[in-house]
């Protein structure tokens, strides 16, 4: 199987096939293997509906011949619509070799959409549009081959409006960034995934998978699973949910840096002015931003904390004070964990300046020197040093209050347990997820913050 993390860009994807073929494959070798394995996907969806598929100009459209062939050697009624002749070489071989006939409006039953993939250069025209929305209107299943028509691979954005919604969309070779991303990833249905023998590409980006944790060692103390410092601001309850969701993720000490009234009982308060209270050796990460506020005080504790150069996640209203002069200088690990609102502020802070939502994480992760885990329905964890991974999607319940909280108490848990920062970003994502699926709909942050001990237990 190809290794099903990893995400590749069209670039990517282009010298993953080269690499293919230096080996000794063809173009037309590669799509006889992609378009069988998609027409395997497709002849259990159709059972024994007709099948209808449309054909472009380039390869795409040349693996919409192959699975037309297959599926009728496979004695489904097939037909073919072909708006555009055959442009490349593998593409018109395929059309040679397909012997069943042709139509302008298809047959009813799955609709197999081969008008363009990755080599999609711009928005379909009116035309084409057209086609595609009815070719989708009047057939009962709808299937993308590789990616549906109209959506931009390496960035999953749509550059039509009105693009169908499909039932199965059958990624070939890789997984490319649209299969990943909103709002592309919503109109695809379900994912399959054809192998043709891409390797694994080491630069590539990686959908985050379940990790794989550790249970305390034997000897174990509470200081070498982590002591996990939370600075708190004038509203405490955020402070509290954070711990919350840190006791459960790894660490073996909470301690709330204020008066921190209305904390649960296992967590300690150490209401000393923050300078003394940072002097305790025996931190080994800290959290700084949520309920803390955006005045001046917060922003003097925000620069107390980060001057302490040690493990450190910056999150909610500390991401509106942060700046490129509070992180000059550290070289303990940095996390940031910013929703869309709060990133745009950071961008204008760190002049990032960047085309697209993936650019535009790496190039803060570059401008802060830290990990960034850009926060949303397809959080995005990007490395300084251009790492990138994709969280798989999540529950939309989390669109709640406080559940951000409890996303930063994990993240900073996971950084006082011993995580390099980008490993305790993803390992946050991935356990904050699977709690979200395990608590349900319908869910409150503590609530969600109680199931992150029950997602770690699915870890070890
Ligand atoms: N390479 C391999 O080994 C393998 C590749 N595979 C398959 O190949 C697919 C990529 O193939 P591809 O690069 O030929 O691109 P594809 O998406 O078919 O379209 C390009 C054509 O469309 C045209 N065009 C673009 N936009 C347009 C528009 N809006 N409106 C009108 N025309 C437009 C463009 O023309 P141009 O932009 O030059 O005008 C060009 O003619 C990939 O998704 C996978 O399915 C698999 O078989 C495995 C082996
Ligand atoms: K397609």
């Amino acid at each position: 199987m190809p290794p099903s993390d990893q995400v590749l860009t069209v670039a990517q994807m282009q010298a993953a096939e080269q690499a293919l073929i230096d080996g000794g494959e063809s173009v037309d070798s590669l799509m006889l293997k992609a378009g069988r394995g998609a027409a395997e996907w497709i002849f259990r969806l159709a059972v024994d509906r007709p099948v209808t598929v449309l054909c472009g100009p380039g390869n795409n459209g040349g693996d919409g011949y192959v699975i037309a062939e297959t599926l009728r050697a496979w004695d489904l009624p097939v037909t073919v619509v072909a708006p555009l002749e055959p442009a490349t070489d593998a593409a018109r071989n395929a059309r040679t070799a397909y012997w069943g006939g042709f139509s302008a409006v298809g047959h009813g039953g799955v609709f197999v959409d081969c008008l363009f993939g990755s080599g999609l250069s711009r928005p379909l025209g009116d035309e084409l549009a057209g086609l595609v929305r009815t070719l989708a209107g009047t057939h009962a299943s709808c299937v993308a081959v590789d990616l549906p028509s109209g959506i931009s691979s390496d960035d999953g954005v749509l550059l039509n409006e009105d693009l169908p919604r499909y039932d199965l969309t059958v990624a070939l070779g890789a997984w490319k960034f649209a299969h990943r991303l909103l709002p592309a990833r919503k109109a695809m249905g379900e994912l399959r995934l054809v192998d043709i023998g891409v390797a694994r590409v080491d630069e590539a980006a990686r959908v985050i998978s379940r990790p794989a944790l550790a249970a305390p060692t034997q000897d174990a103390h509470k200081y070498t699973r982590g002591l996990l410092a939370i600075v708190e601001g004038p509203m405490p309850g955020a402070a509290a949910l954070a711990a919350s969701g840190a006791v459960h993720a790894g660490a073996g000490y909470i301690k709330v840096l204020g008066e921190a009234s209305g904390l649960p009982v296992w967590a300690v308060a150490d209401p000393r002015p923050l300078d003394e209270a940072l002097e305790d050796r025996r931190i080994a990460a800290l959290l700084v931003g949520p309920g803390l506020g955006r005045d001046g005080a917060a922003e003097a504790k925000l620069e107390a904390a980060l001057a302490f150069d040690l493990p450190t996640l910056v999150d909610a209203d500390a991401l509106h004070l942060l700046n490129p002069a509070m992180v000059a200088g550290r070289s303990a690990p940095l996390v940031i964990t910013p929703h869309a609102g709060e990133f745009a502020a950071l961008a204008q802070a760190f002049g990032v300046e960047a085309e697209g939502r993936i650019d535009a994480v790496r190039a803060l992760a570059s401008a802060v020197g830290g990990v960034v885990g850009a926060k949303g329905p397809d959080t995005l964890v990007a490395g300084s040093n251009g790492r990138l991974a994709i969280a798989p999607p999540a529950s939309s319940w989390l669109s709640t209050a406080g559940t951000g909280d409890v996303l930063a108490g994990i993240i900073a848990s996971r950084l006082a347990s011993g995580d390099d920062a980008f490993a305790a970003a993803c390992h946050g994502v991935w356990l904050h997820g699977e709690a979200a699926r395990r608590a349900g709909p319908a869910f409150s942050a503590s609530e969600l913050a109680a199931h992150v001990s029950g997602a770690y237990a699915a870890c070890l």
